[in-house]
């Protein structure tokens, strides 16, 4: 094939949708574009959904997440691939057959189970997760509550979260990042990263905002975005987290909504409104 002309690497995102905008496929979408990645999506679930909180949601039929994914898969050279909001065992148990016939490159998955506000968008087996989904994962990305469901015990100190990575790095991921988002430590924000048998403690400063929605499907795609760019997954993850505090910061006086608002995906570009 003849490609003189330069042309952007081609991410996946397998999420549900987020009628708000600020997290899910619309996030990641956001997230690819920014990075200057092709962004394809496989739609998973439909949630009604603002900054309050989400008030409708409705898991995508099989087949047509299937079709969605041999439509994508089958034309595209698909660099990396991002998980979000798969819904229950059954979306669950898809990926993850695609994961093993190894279709699903780089794979990056962040294993929502319940929004910020507190909506359960998970019906399945917490533990299931891991089993299935684990063996094929590039990086898991839990917050704290996901990490505590995943692995069935509270989770809160830095002692905790490394401890609680090294366990979930036993279901067969190269990566764990246990995100410090939800943690109570009011000067930084330290994610703990486990990988190639490495313990890392990624800080930044934490940004004194209400607009946090989105953050852990931002992180994710940016990590998924930079691997398909070619970075080693190490400073993947730390470009992806300084990419999270820079959209954090830039959004910090917005009021979108009543609630927790979106981030600023595109903070390093300059918008004729900004
Ligand atoms: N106020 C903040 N200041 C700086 N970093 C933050 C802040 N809030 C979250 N983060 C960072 O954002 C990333 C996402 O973490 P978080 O724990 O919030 O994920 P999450 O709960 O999955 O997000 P969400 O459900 O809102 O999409 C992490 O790197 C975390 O450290
Ligand atoms: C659709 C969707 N996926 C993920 C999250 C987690 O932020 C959300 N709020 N909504």
């Amino acid at each position: 094939m003849n490609r003189s002309f330069p042309q952007p690497p081609v991410a996946l995102t397998i999420a549900g949708s987020d009628s708000g905008g600020g997290a899910g496929i619309q996030a990641d979408l956001h997230t690819f574009a920014a990075h200057g990645v092709h962004g394809t999506s496989v739609v998973t679930a439909v949630t009604a959904q603002n900054t309050r909180g989400v008030s409708a949601a409705e898991t995508i039929a099989e087949p047509l997440v299937r079709a969605q994914l041999d439509a994508v898969l089958g034309d595209f050279d698909v660099a990396a691939v991002k998980t979000g909001m798969l819904g229950g065992d059954e979306l669950l148990a898809v990926v993850a057959e695609y994961g093993q016939e190894d279709r699903l490159p780089n794979l990056v998955i962040d294993p929502v189970m319940v929004t910020t506000t507190g909506d359960a968008l998970f019906a399945g087996d917490p533990a299931a997760y891991l089993g299935r989904l684990g063996p094929f994962a590039t990086i898991l990305t839990p917050n704290l509550i996901e990490t505590g469901q995943l692995l069935g015990r509270e989770i809160g100190s830095a002692a905790e979260m490394r401890e609680a990575a090294r366990a979930l790095a036993t279901y067969g991921p190269r990566a764990v990042l246990v995100k410090g988002g939800h943690a109570a430590d009011e000067e930084r924000s330290v994610d703990v990263l486990w990988c190639d048998g490495q313990m890392l403690d990624l800080a930044a400063p934490r940004v004194d905002t209400r607009n946090d929605h989105g953050t852990g499907c931002t992180l994710a795609s940016a990590i998924a975005a930079r691997l398909a760019l070619g970075h080693p997954l190490p400073q993947a993850v730390a470009g992806a987290k300084t990419y999270v505090t820079e959209a954090l910061k830039a959004a910090a006086g917005w009021r979108l909504g009543s609630g927790p608002g979106p981030v600023h995906h595109h903070h390093g570009r300059k918008s004729a409104a900004l």
